[in-house]
């Protein structure tokens, strides 16, 4: 890292994302000399005017090691317990490290349900917009303590990419136990190479990052192609990177080459909180797949998807789910809001407006799109 290689932020918005995998020892036990490094870095970068958020792993692996437990428990309340205990004090390790550079840092804690809403949503742009006004920076975690399964994100990935969304920030760096994305996992495959840019995301992108992840970490490489994915769509970078390579942080906000950098080429898309939840904020009920006409359509004309277009009805969902769009390959190109329950749908596939209408039983659907593009989120 250079001096001043930092570069002027002019408050510009830095995500931060530092996974379990990076923060902990090969005990499973938070590394606080690392932490400190990180702080260092990120008032580096502060003092360049960036204004950083960062989204932190590790509540649970924090607090399973306050409570003396090796072993990662599976069920659900343990892991809440841990968390609860962990989260506090991850908490007191940022404040500590960042009140060495006079930062004053906040916790956040966030549920899927806190964005599902627009006011939800306001309420929270309006908060960390005050605390980045202050000078502070948020420390950022899931909720884990009540978040059941239906309302958790999971991992931390998915997370951060909300909170890169939310805040508008300029660029979001996801420091993990790797050097980036590379076309096959290197712990598996000893020629594998890296990936030092990637514009699009096709199927390509998708399957080299199949394989899961570490056993501390809960994302894997694929949850970062997902987070990529709508941050391309909101015209946000990401670099993904090696969190223990020296400068990481302050390179990749300087801009130099450093793990795997994903721009989106496209002039990118508006991505409204009623987008963005689409995107990210709940789990699909099922899938609709699409002929290729449909997907040009919807990927080059901005068109909404009409039922004439869908070729299969994939699981079971209501009107007013958020299903998933694929294409005829199987390819995950797009997610939207259903207008029609999955049993009226797959009555209706295939058939064209007109004959919808000449059908008693179907023509009430004759005047909906399937799924509208105001409600429809495109990741090409
Ligand atoms: N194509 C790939 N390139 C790099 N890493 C991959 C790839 N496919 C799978 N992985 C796995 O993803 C891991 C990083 O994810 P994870 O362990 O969840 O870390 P984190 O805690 O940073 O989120 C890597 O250590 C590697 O095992
Ligand atoms: N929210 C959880 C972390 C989830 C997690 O491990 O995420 P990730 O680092 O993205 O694999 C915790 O603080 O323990």
């Amino acid at each position: 890292m250079a001096a001043g290689a930092a570069g002027c932020g002019c408050g510009r918005r830095l995500v931060v994302k530092i996974g379990s995998s990076t923060l902990t020892t090969s005990e499973s036990s938070i590394d606080y000399a690392y932490l400190q490094t990180v702080a260092d870095q990120i008032a580096c970068v502060k003092a360049a005017g960036w204004k950083p958020i960062v989204v932190t792993s590790a509540a649970i692996a924090c607090g399973l090691e306050a409570l003396g437990i090796d072993r990662r428990p599976k069920d659900m309340p343990s892991l809440q317990a841990a968390a609860s205990v962990g989260q506090s004090a991850l908490s007191a390790a940022y404040a500590r490290v960042f009140a060495t550079h006079g930062i004053v840092t906040s916790t956040v804690l966030l549920t899927r349900r806190d964005t599902a809403d627009r006011r939800a949503y306001l309420h929270a742009r309006d908060t960390f917009d005050r605390l980045l006004d202050l000078g502070v920076v948020p420390i950022v975690n899931e909720n884990d303590t009540i978040s059941v399964e239906q309302i958790r994100f999971g991992d931390n990935d998915t997370l951060a990419a909300l909170v890169a969304c939310l805040v508008e920030a300029d660029l979001m760096v996801i420091l993990s136990d790797i050097e980036g994305l590379y076309d096959a996992n290197p712990h598996f495959h000893s020629d594998a190479k890296l990936i030092a840019r990637v514009n699009a995301i096709g199927p390509d992108i998708m399957a080299v990052a199949g394989e899961a992840g570490t056993t501390v970490g809960s994302g894997g490489m694929i949850t970062k192609i997902k987070a990529a994915r709508v941050l391309m769509v909101a015209g946000i970078p990401l670099v993904v990177c090696n969190g223990r390579r020296a400068g990481a942080i302050v390179d990749a906000a300087a801009g130099e080459d450093v793990g795997t950098r994903f721009t989106a080429v496209r002039k990118p898309h508006e991505i409204t909180p009623k987008k963005l939840w689409i995107a990210l904020g709940d789990a699909a009920r099922g899938a609709l797949v699409v002929d290729d006409g449909a997907k040009t359509a919807l990927t080059c004309k901005g068109s909404s998807l009409l039922s004439v277009g869908v070729r299969a009805v994939e699981g079971r969902f209501d009107a007013g789910d958020i299903v998933d769009i694929k294409d005829g390959s199987g390819h995950l190109f797009a997610r939207g809001k259903v207008s029609f329950a999955s049993d009226e749908a797959a009555l209706a596939i295939g058939r064209t407006r007109a004959e919808l209408q000449a059908n008693r039983l179907l023509a009430s659907l004759a005047d909906k799109a399937l799924v509208h593009r105001d409600e429809l989120v495109v990741f090409e």
